[in-house]
């Protein structure tokens, strides 16, 4: 069932269209994401399933109810994550924790809560002590505290180290194993690939695609990405007559194969019919980077070229965001 239903949102800022006909529904229970580059209208579309802007056009509801018009309810089933927001500096966790189960009609036991997201030992320490991360289990945990059927997570893992976004992403794991739908916006292609159910690519204020995020990999272009110094020189061109080949490119010596399951092996034989050892040879699959960059035409900040290179040095990629300001509709 769809807990979540978007159709045919449009919201523009004076003349500027930043959501032109956005639709898809979310299911009870799933991890659905909304993916897109800066500035695609994620925000702005999420902001209006929390009732937090009024779409010019097209409607929302969320388990039946309109965002806007039945603002009060829909704050009882739906959590929001208050990412850009500050609390007072001496307010400690408990207090923060009390305040926020204030506003509830079900509260979740805070304490649970607390310890749930590792915050136990930082029950009496004041906001402005906290460190980037508890911050954010904090946030997290005000989300959760009304205890709501569907929660909405904007750039949850912007600024935090490797480690950090791994916590967080097997806590966002948890709170959909404890029953909650979770309405997620990201640009880590990374990030969407592993925790989301389906995704929506938006860019430019649409929906480009709608798929598992194994059925966008699945509608790239190249399916499988081959990687190898040769021993000596080759003919790009030979390469790229290979069944599936979608591109060949060369830095430093090192090639670079974007084809499908099929180009392996034709590549493999090609060098051995020429006499070429393939040093480093690394074959990975296409990700969702892959997918979106044949979506929207570029990569994301984590884009094929970045995670090329991470690849090859056997990392995860690295890169930063940002988030725009929010707009109060209450
Ligand atoms: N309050 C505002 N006033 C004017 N323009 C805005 C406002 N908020 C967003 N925009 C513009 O609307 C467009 C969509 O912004 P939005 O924040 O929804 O995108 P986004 O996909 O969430 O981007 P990001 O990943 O950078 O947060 C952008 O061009 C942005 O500059």
């Amino acid at each position: 069932m769809a807990i979540i239903e978007v159709s045919g949102v449009r919201k523009a800022y004076g003349g500027k269209l930043a959501v032109d006909g956005v639709s898809f529904s979310v299911e009870e229970g799933e991890i659905f994401g909304v993916l897109g580059p800066n500035g695609a209208g994620k925000t702005t579309t999420v902001e209006c399933v929390e009732g937090l802007r009024v779409p010019d056009a097209g409607t929302v509801r969320v388990a039946g109810l309109d965002p806007v018009a039945d603002h009060h309810e829909v704050t009882q089933i739906l959590g929001a994550q208050l990412q850009q927001s500050e609390l007072q500096q001496k307010l400690t966790v408990r207090e923060a924790l009390d305040l926020y189960a204030s506003f509830y009609r079900k509260p979740a036991d805070g304490l649970g809560l607390a310890r749930r997201l590792g915050l136990e030992d930082r029950l009496d320490a004041r906001f402005g002590k906290l460190s980037g991360g508890q911050k954010q289990r904090l946030f997290i945990a005000l989300a959760l505290i009304g205890s709501p059927r569907v929660v909405v997570l904007d750039e949850l893992t912007t600024g935090l180290d490797p480690r950090g976004r791994r916590d967080t992403w097997a806590l966002i794991e948890d709170i959909r194993d404890s029953g909650v739908t979770v309405l997620l916006v990201t640009h880590f292609m990374e990030e969407a690939q592993r925790l989301c159910d389906r995704v929506a690519v938006i860019d430019a204020g649409r929906v480009v695609a709608l798929d598992t995020p194994e059925g966008l990999v699945r509608q790239a272009a190249s399916s499988t990405v081959i990687t190898f110094t040769p021993s000596k020189p080759l003919d790009e061109r030979d390469l790229a007559e290979l069944p599936g080949v979608a591109s060949v490119a060369e830095k430093n010596a090192r090639l670079t194969i974007n084809g499908t399951d099929d180009t392996v092996n034709a590549v493999i034989s090609l060098l051995a019919r020429r006499g070429v050892t393939a040093r480093q040879l690394r074959v990975a699959d296409a990700t969702l980077d892959d997918a979106f960059l044949d979506l929207t035409g570029r990569g994301g900040p984590d884009g094929p070229d970045a995670r090329r290179e991470a690849f090859e040095q056997d990392g995860p990629p690295a890169s930063g965001l940002a988030r725009t300001e929010t707009e109060g509709v209450h």
